[in-house]
């Protein structure tokens, strides 16, 4: 792929027209000639994904968009530097694949599976600053800008963090490309895992039918002689918030076959809640790459504000482009959703609907500790399934903060975690993750969901054939 910079109309735009607009959430680099140094190094780095992938991605999101498909897309709150490590990078994708064969079954239709991994190292905050015990500090805007402890020197934004960004992209890519193709995918393997979680689950009586329906089938396919080809290996994208717009505009590439510009740092961009004002920086960036993209919406968005996030986003209206992850909380998805759903309808519009039932349910424990109740969480994906039903519109999926860790930081599930428990294992960065446990039981609620959506007993017979992996 060429540079942003080359002399092509699409790589100039890409690259230049966002800063003549307000960008929300960037930190304040005290040395600017610093930063131009690391983006223009950056500018000439190898792409981390390519333009190929990140169209195949915008086909699988097309198919979500017209109800053929469910994407499933979770990972870190914040990833950091000092977890790129092999197990924990092993423990997100087995989470991920675990809970990918479960809804594959009960919604018979293929899993995109996109994970919150190789590029989540940049947070928006609520606040610039942070306050302890009468010091202020810049708050941590995540590993790409700063450290988390609590001196000057580490929150003082640092441009060499950026180059770490891609470097550790890239080594989780690179772990990711290998185990998703080498073996480790392998479907067996992974639904040899659930059914180790559902006889350990608390839940498991209420599990086991879907698992053993499972295991069935695959013993059916095998007697069938359907061999196992394509049943080893899994398509996986990985995707972040893009935040960091020096960041994504140094990784901006163009194709030179089709002059598209391409962010090339993840197949799949999302632009948060705070940051998706139509006039910003940040929606004019975005509207000029080709990527597949998703846009996070809060309790208080319009239906009017979703139609213009349409015309500048997806202004030739091709399905698989826009991604709406709706994250407005277990209390009011059900008089916010049908709104936004029905003025879509009304116009015509096919976009992936997805449910982010994480970032509308934050509370604060009594302990000081940030959490989120499993039972909001379920809470606000049955409000999410019950408008689309009410609309006869498509539940597209599900965007969730997990890790593959026995993390102590969201309350409930079927191993229970307790308020009195969230000190044990609270490893986030930022906000409280699912831990490997309650994301399964969260895709086996799904997927009793998905079932009853479609209300059969297992897989209709005139299910779109695709790969389950
Ligand atoms: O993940 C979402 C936001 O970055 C996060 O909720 C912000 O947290 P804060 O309110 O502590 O700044
Ligand atoms: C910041 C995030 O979400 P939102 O923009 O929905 O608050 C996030 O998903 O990390």
């Amino acid at each position: 792929m060429g540079n942003a910079t080359q002399e092509s109309e699409a790589g100039r735009q890409a690259a230049g027209t966002w800063r003549h607009r307000p960008a929300a959430q960037q930190p304040d680099w005290p040395d600017r000639a610093h930063l131009g140094a690391v983006v223009r190094r950056l500018s000439l780095a190898p792409p981390l994904v390519f333009a190929a992938e990140c169209e195949t991605l915008r086909r699988r999101m097309a198919s979500v968009a017209r109800g053929e498909a469910v994407l499933l897309q979770g990972g870190d709150c914040a990833e950091t530097f000092a977890r790129t490590t092999t197990e924990s990078i092993r423990g997100k994708l087995k989470t991920l694949l675990q809970m990918a064969v479960v809804l594959t079954h009960a919604a018979a239709l293929p899993i995109v599976k996109v994970g919150r991994m190789a590029g989540q190292y940049a947070k928006p905050r609520s606040r610039a600053a942070e306050e302890r015990g009468g010091t202020v500090l810049p708050v941590y805007r995540g590993d790409a800008v700063n450290g988390p402890e609590f001196t000057a020197e580490a929150r003082r934004p640092d441009p060499e963090r950026l180059r770490l960004m891609y470097e550790h992209s890239a080594m989780t890519l690179n772990l990711i490309r290998a185990l998703t193709t080498g073996g480790f995918a392998d479907l067996r393997r992974v639904h040899t895992w659930n059914q180790g979680f559902v006889a350990g689950s608390p839940s498991g009586e209420r599990y086991e039918r879907l698992a053993e329906e499972i295991e069935r089938s695959l013993a059916f396919m095998h007697a069938c002689g359907a061999g196992t080809r394509g049943l080893d290996t899994a398509e996986f994208f990985v995707s972040h918030e893009g935040l960091l717009l020096e960041y994504e505009a140094a990784l901006t590439r163009v194709e030179p076959g089709t002059d598209r510009a391409y962010a090339t740092s993840g197949h799949m961009l999302w632009i948060g809640e705070r940051t998706r004002d139509l006039d910003g920086a940040h929606i004019e960036f975005f509207s000029r790459v080709a990527n597949p993209i998703a846009v996070k919406l809060g309790p208080a968005t319009g239906a009017d504000e979703v139609m213009g996030l349409l015309d500048r986003l997806d202004p030739a209206r091709e399905p698989g482009r826009l991604t709406l992850v709706v994250r407005a909380g277990a209390e009011r998805v059900r008089d916010v959703l049908p709104t936004l759903v029905a003025k879509l309808q009304a116009e015509g519009a096919q976009v992936g609907w997805v449910c982010d039932p994480m970032h509308g349910n934050t509370i604060t424990a009594a302990s000081g500790h940030k959490t989120r109740r499993f039972d909001a969480v379920m809470d606000e994906v049955r409000g999410f399934f019950e408008v689309h039903r009410a609309l006869g519109s498509h539940p597209g999926g599900i965007h969730v903060e997990l890790t593959g860790d026995d993390v102590t930081e969201c309350v409930g599930g079927g191993h229970e975690v307790r308020p009195e428990h969230l000190h044990h294992r609270y490893e986030t960065a930022c906000d409280p993750r699912l831990n490997h446990t309650q994301s399964l039981d969260l895709a086996f609620l799904l997927a009793e969901m998905y079932r009853e959506r479609t209300g059969r007993a297992g897989p209709a017979p005139d299910a779109p054939s695709a790969p389950c992996q």
